[in-house]
């Protein structure tokens, strides 16, 4: 899950959504903000659904939701085909992979007789505004037009009542509507339908069997990126559970390419049964050979090759079938060169938040939402080698800005990022742990506010001296002493760091740990309180 995005969790929660919101006429951008946020599953519920642990009915039940809501909103999920969907799953750079996949597809997009026209994409989590997730032509959706198509399905889930009585939460004469991210599944679906989208790329929430965008009925192709043990509440606590969830996306008479899988090879016996067993028309494994080695990407990290080479077969895939001539098209049996499309879609691909580096007023800030322990190992040995390239290690400050909120083995995640890299010549020399609060006063931006996390843990800084403790401990078994920082909020760290100029003319930062750390980072860093 996009980090945790908690939300994605959410199914035989009962709950009365008759939440206020003001008359038609005036409503706002905030107003559908605030509505949304009403539908966020709270950390007790949370709590007791991952206490249910993987359960199939629950699951199937989840996903029949999503059907009826649908239908509710006057669609079937064969009318969704007509937008030529591609769909993503994986555990780790599954985002990035349908970034990659968007971008080259932008290069085929032509304003006149052209297959493609307009091209969505959605994905999760959002790391500055909500909007982020529905995007239009690489822009998220602006906020008029999420207000008014907000407010579209709102008002249509409100005054259609479910044929279904079985559901709990979908009673008749109830106007209970879909929890966060199954509201903005189909939100999604409702905006490119509505906005005329002709080629849509879809990351899966969660897994993929019971995922509320697994209601995709015929995709062009569907994708796998790379496996590994995440969301084990849902997905089950074995590579070939979590692969069986992930393969779920697997349709019947439509291609998939799957990434080489490196990290848990066994996981590819599973992925083949299944092609088999739900009847994929062709499976094609990929690796990073699939990538020209002189092909530059727009985004950073060596990790990114594998994700590169499945959106290029992705969109291949993908092209072909809209029609595109094999002349415009990678030839891989015959070149180890791709069309000039795709070296421009590939370097030009732009993803916030992974392996990025902003360099501002005398301060390098080293980026990724790295949270599993797999990507805390990618992300922290790019900090340390793009350090390394950049200047001498044992240069200037080096400072970690660090927070993982929910997740169980936070202190694991830590603990290998620690590893990873202090060393002789490379060591923190402050280590600064947040809440993911934006503002100084306690404030989050709209868009941010997070119900996933117990209050008490955020008021008292639990887990951020937990995190203290953790690093105390292994400096001292390392011999090491870095000045560690606990702090209420992102901003009170950003201007601590920004106060350390004074006694560095290098100052190297790594955020880490969260993508929900690093969105409020980034609205902090660009003061753009809402
Ligand atoms: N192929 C990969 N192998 C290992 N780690 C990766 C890979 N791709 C991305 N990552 C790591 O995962 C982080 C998130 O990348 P990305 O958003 O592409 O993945 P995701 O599957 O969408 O993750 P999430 O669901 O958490 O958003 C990156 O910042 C990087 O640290």
């Amino acid at each position: 899950m996009s980090e945790s995005d908690n939300n994605k969790l959410t199914p035989t929660i009962i709950k009365d959504m008759r939440v206020p919101t003001p008359s038609t006429a005036s409503r706002t951008y905030k107003d559908a903000i605030n509505a949304l946020n009403t539908l966020q599953s709270n950390f007790a519920s949370i709590e007791a659904i991952k206490k249910l642990g993987p359960d199939v009915n629950k699951n199937e039940m989840s996903l029949r939701e999503v059907y009826e809501y649908t239908r509710r909103l006057g669609y079937q999920p064969k009318d969704f085909n007509r937008m030529n969907l591609i769909h993503v799953t994986g555990t780790k750079g599954k985002g990035s992979t349908c970034a990659f996949t968007e971008s080259i597809l932008n290069q085929y997009k032509s304003s006149n007789a052209g297959p493609i026209n307009k091209i969505g994409l959605f994905t999760s989590p959002h790391l500055k505004t909500v909007r982020e997730r529905i995007r239009i032509n690489g822009s998220p959706i602006n906020e008029l037009k999420f207000t008014k198509y907000f407010f579209e399905v709102w008002d249509k889930l409100s005054t259609t009542e479910s044929s279904v009585t079985e559901f709990p939460t979908l009673q008749p004469s109830n106007v209970v509507k879909p929890m966060y991210f199954k509201y903005l599944t189909i939100l999604s679906f409702h905006v490119f339908m509505s906005e005329g989208v002709d080629s849509a790329i879809y990351e899966v929430g969660v897994g993929g069997q019971y995922d509320s965008t697994n209601i995709i009925d015929a995709p062009t192709v569907v994708g796998i990126s790379s496996l590994g043990i995440d969301h084990t509440f849902m997905l089950g606590t074995t590579i070939d559970s979590i692969t069986w969830n992930k393969t779920g996306i697997f349709k019947k008479g439509c291609p998939a390419v799957v990434s080489d899988q490196l990290e848990y090879p066994e996981s590819l016996e599973v992925i083949k049964k299944r092609a088999t067993e739900l009847g994929v028309s062709r499976l094609e494994i990929v690796d990073s050979n699939y990538l020209p080695s002189n092909v530059k990407l727009g985004l950073a990290g060596d990790f990114q090759r594998l994700n590169a080479a499945l959106a290029i077969k992705l969109a291949a895939t993908h092209l072909q079938k809209l029609g595109v001539p094999p002349s415009e098209l990678p030839d891989f049996d015959n070149s180890n060169t791709l069309p000039d499309k795709f070296l421009n879609g590939l370097s030009e691909t732009q993803w916030s938040g992974r392996c990025q580096l902003i360099e501002r007023e005398g301060i390098n800030w080293y980026i990724d939402g790295a949270h599993t322990l797999e990507s805390i190992n990618v992300a922290s040995n790019w900090f340390k080698s793009t350090v390394n390239t950049n200047h001498q290690p044992n240069k200037g400050l080096k400072i970690l800005l660090f927070n993982q909120q929910n997740r169980e083995n936070a202190n694991d995640l830590l603990k290998k990022l620690y590893e990873n890299i202090s060393s002789t010549e490379f060591k923190f020399d402050h280590v600064i742990f947040t809440t993911n609060i934006t503002w100084s006063d306690g404030n989050y931006n709209s868009d941010l506010v997070s119900l996933n996390s117990s209050k008490e843990q955020v008021d008292k800084l639990i887990i951020q001296k937990e995190l203290a403790e953790v690093w105390s401990k292994l400096d001292q078994k390392n011999g090491y002493n870095s000045r560690k920082h606990i702090f209420h909020d992102i901003e009170t760290g950003v201007n601590f760091i920004k106060s350390l100029t004074n006694d560095s003319p290098i100052i190297d930062v790594f955020v880490c740990g969260s993508l929900h750390l690093v969105g409020g980072f980034l609205v902090v860093l660009d003061n753009e309180r809402d």
